[in-house]
C-alpha cells in the first residue's frame, strides 16, 4: 500500500465508486465525499488526514467547484487538486489552472490518463515537500555543518556514551552548558544517531525571533490569522513530523509560549496559529541552554511543569577550558577546516602557540578556538601557525609567576595569587573533580568552594 492519500469530491456515487476501487486497486489509500461541503470537513478533521491529492469534480450540488479549489488552495497550499468536468473547455481548464489546480481532465475520464497525472503531481508534491524542508533546514543551520565531533577527553567521551545511549531512544532531551561549547553539534549528533535520521532535524533559536513571530515559526499560521498572512503556513513541529525539533536557546522563550510548548510535549498537539484543527505529530525534541533553568524556576521565569519535561534526560557539556585535552585535536581539526576552506596549506601551529592555547581559560569555548584558528589559518604566511598570528590579546606573555612576583606584590595581595594559581593547577590535574582538588591542596571540599566564589573561579 502506497501512503499517499487521495480525496475524491465526486457527485456521481457511480463515477464515485468507479475512480475509487481503480485507485484503490493501484495502492492508494482513498477518501470520498459526495459533496464540497463534506470535502471540506474531512479536510480539517481533528485527526489531521494527510491528503496529498484531490480529485475535484467541477460541478458539485453544494458548492460550485472553483471557488471549492480556491477555498483548498488557500488552506492548504501543498495539497494538488485535479479537477474533473463533463463539459471540456480551454477557457475552463486556463480559469482552473490559474487557481491553482494541478491539471484538468474531461469525462469521460481515462483512467489510465489519470494514473499518469496522479504520479506525476505526487512525484512534483514530494520534491515541493523536500524544498521546503531543505530550505528551513538551510535558514535554521550554522553555515556550516559540521560532520566531526571532537572527543578526545574524558569527559567529552563520557558525553559521547551519553549521546549514543541516549540516541537510540525517543526521550526529549535538554543540553546544558556555556555558549560556545558545541550544545548544537551535540543536538546534531543525537539526531543523526537516532533513527530518526532520514528524516528532518529542523532547528530553531528561541532568542533570536521575536515571540509573535516564533509562535507562528513553530506551529504554522492558518490563512488570515494575522496581517500579512496570505496562505497558510505550516511551521516546524509539522515540518519535523517524524524527524527531530532542536529548540536552542530555550531559556528564552517566553513564559506564554512555554505553556503552549508544554502542551505538545504533554499530548503530541497543537493548532496552527489562527486555526482550530488539532494537529497530531510525532516529533522528537531536543532543547539547549546556557541559562540556569532550575534558577529561572525559582524566580518565576521558567516554567517548572515544562522544566521537568525538556529534563528527561540532561547532558552538560563542559566548558573548554574544563577539558584541555581537546584543544590540540580541537585545533587540528580546525586548521584541516579551514586550510581547506581559505585554499591554504597550514600542517601545524608552533609549540609557543600550542602552549599560549593551553594556558589560555576560553571564554567564548569552542566557537572562540574556532575563530582564533580560522584567523590565524587567513593571516599565516607559511605551513606553521606563529605567535604573531593569533589575536593581539592572545600575543601578550602571560605573567610569569615566580618568587619575585610574589615578593614584589602586598602581602594579602601575594597570598590572593598563590591561592589561585595553586587552585587552579589542582582543578586542571583533577580534571576538574572538586572533591580530588580540595584533596590534593590539603582544605575541605566547603573552603574550596567558597575561594572558587572569592576568586571568581568558573571550572
Ligand atoms: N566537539 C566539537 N568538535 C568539532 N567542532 C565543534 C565541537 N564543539 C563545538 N564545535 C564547533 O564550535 C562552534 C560552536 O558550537 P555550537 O554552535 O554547537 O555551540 P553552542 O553551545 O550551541 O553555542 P550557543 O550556546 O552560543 O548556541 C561550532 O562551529 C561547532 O561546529
Amino acid at each position: 500500500m502506497k501512503s499517499w492519500q487521495i480525496l475524491i469530491v465526486e457527485d456521481d456515487p457511480n463515477q464515485l465508486r468507479i475512480l475509487s476501487e481503480f485507485l484503490k486497486h493501484k495502492g492508494y489509500r482513498i477518501e470520498t465525499s459526495l459533496s464540497g461541503r463534506e470535502a471540506l470537513q474531512k479536510l480539517s478533521a481533528p485527526d489531521l488526514i494527510p491528503v496529498d491529492v484531490i480529485i475535484l469534480d467541477w460541478k458539485l450540488p453544494d458548492v460550485d467547484g472553483l471557488s471549492l479549489l480556491k477555498k483548498i488552495k488557500e488552506e492548504h497550499p501543498l495539497i494538488q487538486v485535479i479537477m474533473l468536468t463533463a463539459f471540456g473547455s480551454v477557457e475552463r481548464a486556463v480559469e482552473a489552472m490559474r487557481r491553482g489546480a494541478y491539471h484538468y481532465l474531461t469525462k469521460p475520464v481515462n483512467l489510465q490518463e489519470l494514473l499518469i497525472i496522479i504520479e506525476k503531481a505526487i512525484r512534483e508534491l514530494k520534491l515541493q515537500k523536500e524544498v521546503e524542508v531543505l530550505r528551513k533546514k538551510l535558514e535554521s543551520l550554522t553555515p556550516r555543518d559540521i560532520p566531526d565531533f571532537i572527543a578526545e577527553s574524558p569527559k567529552m567521551k563520557e558525553l559521547l556514551t551519553l549521546v549514543s545511549r541516549v540516541a537510540e531512544t525517543d526521550a526529549t532531551v535538554l543540553i546544558l552548558g556555556e555558549s560556545g561549547t558545541g550544545k548544537e553539534v551535540v543536538a546534531r549528533l543525537i539526531h543523526s544517531l537516532s533513527s530518526r535520521r532520514d528524516r528532518a532535524l529542523m532547528t530553531v533559536n528561541c532568542a533570536a525571533i521575536p515571540e509573535g513571530l516564533l509562535e507562528s515559526e513553530l506551529f504554522g499560521h492558518e490563512k488570515g490569522a494575522f496581517t500579512g498572512a496570505h496562505q497558510a503556513k505550516p511551521g516546524l513541529f509539522e515540518l519535523a513530523h517524524r524527524g527531530s525539533l532542536f529548540l536552542d536557546e530555550i531559556g528564552d522563550m517566553s513564559v506564554g509560549l512555554q505553556a503552549k510548548l508544554l502542551r505538545v510535549l504533554q499530548n503530541g498537539t497543537f493548532h496552527r496559529v489562527g486555526g482550530t484543527r488539532e494537529m497530531a505529530v510525532d516529533v522528537r525534541i531536543i532543547a539547549a541552554t546556557n541559562r540556569d533553568l532550575e534558577s529561572m524556576v525559582k524566580e518565576g521565569t521558567f516554567r517548572e511543569d515544562l522544566f521537568w519535561r525538556l529534563n528527561v534526560f540532561s547532558i552538560y557539556v563542559p566548558p573548554l577550558r574544563a577539558r584541555k585535552e581537546d584543544i590540540p585535536p580541537l585545533v587540528n581539526h580546525f586548521l584541516r577546516l579551514f586550510s581547506g576552506k581559505h585554499g591554504k596549506e597550514i600542517k601545524s601551529v608552533s609549540r609557543e602557540v600550542m602552549e599560549r592555547l593551553l594556558h589560555h581559560d576560553f571564554p567564548g569555548n569552542v566557537r572562540e578556538l574556532e575563530n582564533i584558528v580560522e584567523r590565524a589559518v587567513i593571516m599565516a604566511e607559511d605551513e606553521i601557525i606563529r605567535l604573531e598570528d593569533l589575536p593581539p590579546y592572545l600575543q601578550s606573555t602571560p605573567p610569569e609567576i615566580s618568587v619575585n612576583t610574589y615578593d614584589d606584590l602586598p602581602l594579602p595581595e601575594a597570598v590572593a595569587l598563590l591561592e589561585r594559581t595553586r587552585i587552579r593547577k589542582a582543578l586542571e590535574k583533577s580534571g576538574g573533580v572538586k572533591t580530588r582538588a580540595a584533596e590534593m591542596l590539603g582544605i575541605s571540599e566547603r573552603v574550596l568552594r567558597y575561594k572558587l566564589e572569592k576568586y571568581g573561579i568558573d571550572f
